[in-house]
């Protein structure tokens, strides 16, 4: 299990903004489940950018489960479930003595997860696969998991097997076997074990949806997102980045002349907010941060991280929603999640005021009340959702749009303090290109190498790092570069982990992949060992591309995922990002208040750090800022 870290502990924190101390210090994003894998914490400690992590363990900490009880309340099924709960336990001891390999743990572990999912992995070919032969205690062990992935890629290739006793996970870290599969044959792949840990928090939302829901919900979110929706969009990222800037002000008058601030928590509360008012018209900012929702929001999230990380399915045993704290905590902050979803849907419902497509996209949003994407799904004429499938699809763009994009942030900030020129070179376009004004679409198009930080940035750190996805039937992997020239036959069933960290950092797609500079995205990159299967990485391919992306990489580069599942936010996100980034850096200097090998890294189902980010903040001084004339859009 991944622990979320009490910050309390932490000096910094003293100074840290009375908002952001309201709001646990951390959880993660949900887009993946990497490998269910034992309790333990592992955090990579980050050299300043451009070196190497240098890995080492922490304590572990584990579920505090209660002793078991029946409650009044327990139906049949559960009482079912009770036995299923422990059976298989007892079972476990034979099954590890068994294996005669591996500790009890593991057995058991293994054991559960396939007992209580009510199968055994069926053979899923790939026969001719190199196979790391890992233990699941290695990953829990001494590194965090995409590190040993990472190892095991450059050890085996771009495309390897990693067999955990009855289970094997398909690893693929090589463009042309991603592109296949994201890309070439992108429905013959669902989200696999992903889906079974999202499907209680998200339904049948876009991330989690087979491929029949996907289908059609997938056609009617698209075109809630439009050229007016942005503009709109822009000018409230404007907005809600400038309570920030008011928090920072606050505090930095408070400290007299700085403030030692948490950046990753000021960017959670920014994105929270931006999410809510985005997706559902609902001002997270406004309301009281010990506000039941904004706890519940929290508090699934820590669920959702818990369940990514933690190997055994115990929340799959019915009863454990009455006996297990967490789990009993968890349905009652879904509880008052779903009752405020349902009341902003159901107000939606009762204002609808239907239209076609166009004409919602051509509304004259400067005067619409509520712009938000609950308004447009709601008025669209034929769009006869449920609202069950309604509050899906806004909670899974709670989930999917909030702490990622404060990641990207966070980390942005913390290369950018670590490579002063850069940060020069950010300030000098913004100082150039938007001034003390809020930056608009044209303004977010013309800072292109603010742009290319946050995409770099996205290299190094990217959130997810890594996508899942199993196959519906069989399929033949291509074999990528220096792979068995036959390809890869794989069967129906087969789970793979698309690793994007391994992607990012590969030094057969990247020159120099652990340093931080921005300017590689406008350099062409070739690698001639892929014989032409791999285009290469090629500015020219995408001329207008708002970051670097799947195409101008041939799929080296997928922060944002690529084909048909692809990120349906990106460009809010990038348009988020760096109104945010624009308008803080111009405003404030920040620096790191602690070693950058004390910026820790916890991992589990995203990347995130361990302890906060905490940053000395002091504002420019009025002279270093340039008044200038809004510019005309460049190219981007
Ligand atoms: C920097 C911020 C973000 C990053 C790095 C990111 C990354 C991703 C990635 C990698 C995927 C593909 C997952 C897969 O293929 O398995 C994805 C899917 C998705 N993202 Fe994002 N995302 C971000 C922001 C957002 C925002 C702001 C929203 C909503 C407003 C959003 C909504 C979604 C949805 C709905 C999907 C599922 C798309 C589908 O399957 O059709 N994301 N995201």
């Amino acid at each position: 299990m991944l622990a979320l870290q009490n910050a309390s502990a932490l000096p910094y924190q003293q100074k840290r903004l009375n908002a952001t101390t309201a709001l646990p210090p951390r959880v993660a994003p949900t887009y993946v489940q990497p490998l269910r894998r034992s309790a333990a914490y592992n955090t990579v400690h980050t050299k300043p950018c451009g070196l190497r992590p240098v890995l080492f363990k922490h304590q572990q900490q584990h579920v505090q489960h209660t002793r078991p009880s029946v409650a009044a309340s327990a139906s049949p099924t559960d009482l079912i479930g009770l036995g299923l709960f422990f059976a298989p336990g007892l079972a476990a001891v034979a099954y590890a003595l068994y294996l005669g390999k591996g500790n009890l743990n593991d057995g058991l572990s293994r054991l559960l997860t396939e007992v209580s999912q009510g199968y055994f992995q069926p053979d899923v070919g790939g026969k001719n696969i190199p196979v790391s032969e890992g233990q699941l205690s290695d990953l829990a062990g001494d590194q965090p998991l995409f590190k040993a992935l990472y190892q095991w890629f450059i050890d085996y290739g771009g495309v390897y097997k990693l067999a955990f006793g009855p289970k094997a996970f398909i690893v693929v870290s090589d463009p042309v076997v991603v592109r296949h599969i994201l890309k070439e044959n992108t429905f013959n792949y669902d989200k696999g074990v992903l889906a079974e840990i999202l499907e209680p928090i998200m339904g049948k939302g876009l991330i989690p949806a087979d491929l029949d829901t996907w289908k059609v919900r997938r056609r009617a979110v698209v075109p809630a997102f439009h050229k007016q929706y942005y503009e709109v969009m822009a000018k409230m990222f404007g907005d809600c980045t400038m309570r920030s800037v008011q928090k920072l002000d606050e505090a930095i008058a408070a400290g007299q002349r700085d403030a030692v601030v948490d950046m990753e928590s000021e960017f959670l509360n920014l994105g929270l907010e931006i999410i809510g008012l985005g997706v559902f018209n609902y001002d997270f900012g406004a309301i009281n941060k010990e506000s039941p929702v904004i706890k519940a929001v929290y508090g699934v999230l820590k669920e959702a991280e818990h369940r990514s990380t933690f190997y055994i399915p115990y929340w799959n045993i019915p009863i454990t929603k009455y006996i297990v704290p967490r789990q009993v905590q968890f349905h009652a902050d879904l509880r008052v999640i779903n009752d405020c979803l349902d009341s902003l849907i159901q107000n939606a419902q009762e204002t609808r005021q239907e239209d076609d497509s166009e004409a919602l996209q051509n509304r004259d949003y400067s005067k619409v009340k509520d712009p938000s994407l609950l308004r447009f799904l709601v008025d669209m004429r034929g769009e006869d959702a449920t609202n069950k499938q309604l509050r899906d699809d806004l909670m899974t763009m709670l989930i999917a749009g909030h702490e990622t994009t404060a990641a990207v942030l966070t980390w942005a900030l913390f290369c950018l303090t670590q490579k002063p020129a850069a940060m020069a070179k950010v300030v000098e376009e913004v100082d150039r290109v938007v001034g003390d004004r809020m930056p608009n679409l044209d303004d977010i198009r013309a800072m292109s190498y603010t742009r290319a930080t946050l995409g770099e940035s996205l290299r190094l750190y990217p959130q997810p790092p890594l996508l899942i996805r199993r196959a519906l039937s069989e399929d033949k992997l291509p074999p990528g570069l220096n792979g068995d020239p036959n390809g890869y036959p794989i069967g129906k069933g087969a789970d793979i982990f698309i690793s994007v960290w391994n992607l990012h950092h590969s030094p057969h797609l990247w020159k120099d992949p652990e340093e931080f500079r921005p300017e590689r995205f406008t350099e062409s990159f070739e690698n001639p060992g892929f014989n032409g299967a791999w285009a290469g990485y090629r500015p020219e391919a995408s001329p207008g591309a708002l970051y670097p992306n799947e195409v101008t990489s041939d799929f080296g580069f997928i922060p944002f995922g690529g084909g048909a599942r692809k990120c349906i936010g990106d460009q809010f996100a990038l348009f988020e990002a760096t109104v945010a980034l624009a308008m803080l850096v111009r405003r404030f200097d920040f620096q790191l208040a602690v070693k950058p090998s004390q910026v820790g890294m916890a991992t589990g189902a995203t990347i995130h750090t361990a302890n906060g980010m905490p940053m000395r903040v002091t504002r420019r001084k009025p002279a270093e800022l340039k008044q200038v004339e809004p510019q005309v859009a460049g190219a981007v």
